[in-house]
């Protein structure tokens, strides 16, 4: 049942809400996290790239422990594991990184027994470890998610985003912790606010699906997250106000941010508006990567054995 010569796996980063789809509409990005796992006598994790500092490289690893309750889960006696780990994907950024790091572990502890767990069983076992299922939900199937969870089980429909959509990030050079944002949220809102939310996603998720792009800058409005949270974010109401005159068809907070996502038509340049992001970060003084970003139509996948990695390695990073 094990696969001696190991796993691949590819899971593409996410973001989620898309305005007033508060832990509920999620969407995957073509920035990638990859995982290289085989068993072995004893536990060995290496880490590549810059974006993954800090992370720990013994059995408290987020994705070792998460390959071992799959083990469990499907009733398979736990084995040392060898992995190699590598992330295009910022951390605490509002990318869905803890999210691609859970699917990910999932997904490829699962592959490397021969899938015996499902993908809803998946998706179920994600969405309890982030308590939300937009993001895990966008990392494992891709594309654009709409998703509830009841506290056990999660109701998906995956949304095919429509060729012409495309997004501009603009991901600040500091850390927000998603714990921290979800701190300063209000514990009851109105009923006003509520159906202000209800209406906008709704309408976001009709606009979705039938490529109405001109309802997009109305219906990603939000009430319910992002007032509270702009305060942590200088230049964010700004850059919310105004990015739709500068060529963006409607702009939000990505998950928790402190990343600024807006979504485009790919049939019309982003270049004004990828400098307006990042002049208006700037002149609050906030530095900024500022890039057009593909959406990811794939989620996770097993893209080879262990052996490819190298190649992974040796395209991303030079090696
Ligand atoms: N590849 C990884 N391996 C192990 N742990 C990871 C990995 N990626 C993320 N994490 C863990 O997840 C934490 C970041 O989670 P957090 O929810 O704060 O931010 P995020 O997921 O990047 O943003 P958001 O949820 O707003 O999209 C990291 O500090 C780290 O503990
Ligand atoms: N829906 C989540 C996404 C971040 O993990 C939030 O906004 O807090």
């Amino acid at each position: 049942m094990w696969q001696q010569d190991g796993v691949l796996v590819r899971v593409p980063a996410s973001t989620a809400n898309l305005g007033p789809g508060f832990d509920t509409l999620g969407m995957a990005l073509n920035l990638h996290l990859w995982i290289a796992m085989k068993p072995a006598e004893a536990t060995v994790i290496r880490l590549h790239g810059s974006e993954l500092a800090g992370i720990p490289t013994d059995e408290s690893n987020l994705i070792y422990r998460i390959a071992h309750s799959v083990f469990s889960a499907a009733g398979v006696e736990g084995r040392p594991l060898e992995m190699d780990v590598y992330s295009d994907i910022p951390l605490t950024r509002g990318l869905g990184s803890s999210a691609s790091a859970i699917i990910g572990g999932l997904y490829a502890a699962n592959a490397l027994i021969g899938y015996p767990l499902t993908q809803e069983q998946l998706f179920n076992m994600a969405t309890l470890i982030e308590r939300h299922p937009d993001n895990v939900g966008a990392s494992l199937f891709g594309g654009i998610i709409a998703a509830a969870w009841d506290g056990e089980r999660t109701e998906h429909i995956r949304i095919e985003p429509h060729c012409n959509l495309s997004t501009v990030v603009a991901i600040p050079q500091f850390q927000l912790e998603t714990k921290l944002a979800r701190n300063v949220l209000p514990k009851q809102v109105s009923v006003a606010d509520a159906v202000f939310n209800i209406s906008r996603s709704s309408l976001l998720v009709a606009a979705l699906c039938s490529g109405q792009f001109h309802v997009i800058e109305t219906a990603m409005r939000d009430r319910l997250h992002q007032p509270y949270r702009a305060p942590l974010i200088p230049g964010m109401p700004r850059i919310l106000d105004e990015a739709t005159e500068h060529g963006a068809l409607g702009v939000a907070l990505s998950g928790a941010g402190p990343t600024l996502l807006a979504f485009t038509d790919k049939r019309q340049s982003s270049a004004l508006l990828v400098s307006y992001m990042k002049k208006t970060f700037l002149a609050h003084g906030v530095e900024a990567k500022v890039m057009e970003m593909g959406i990811s139509r794939e989620g996770a996948v097993c893209c080879g054995t262990w052996d490819n990695m190298s190649s992974v390695l040796a395209a991303r990073i030079n090696y």
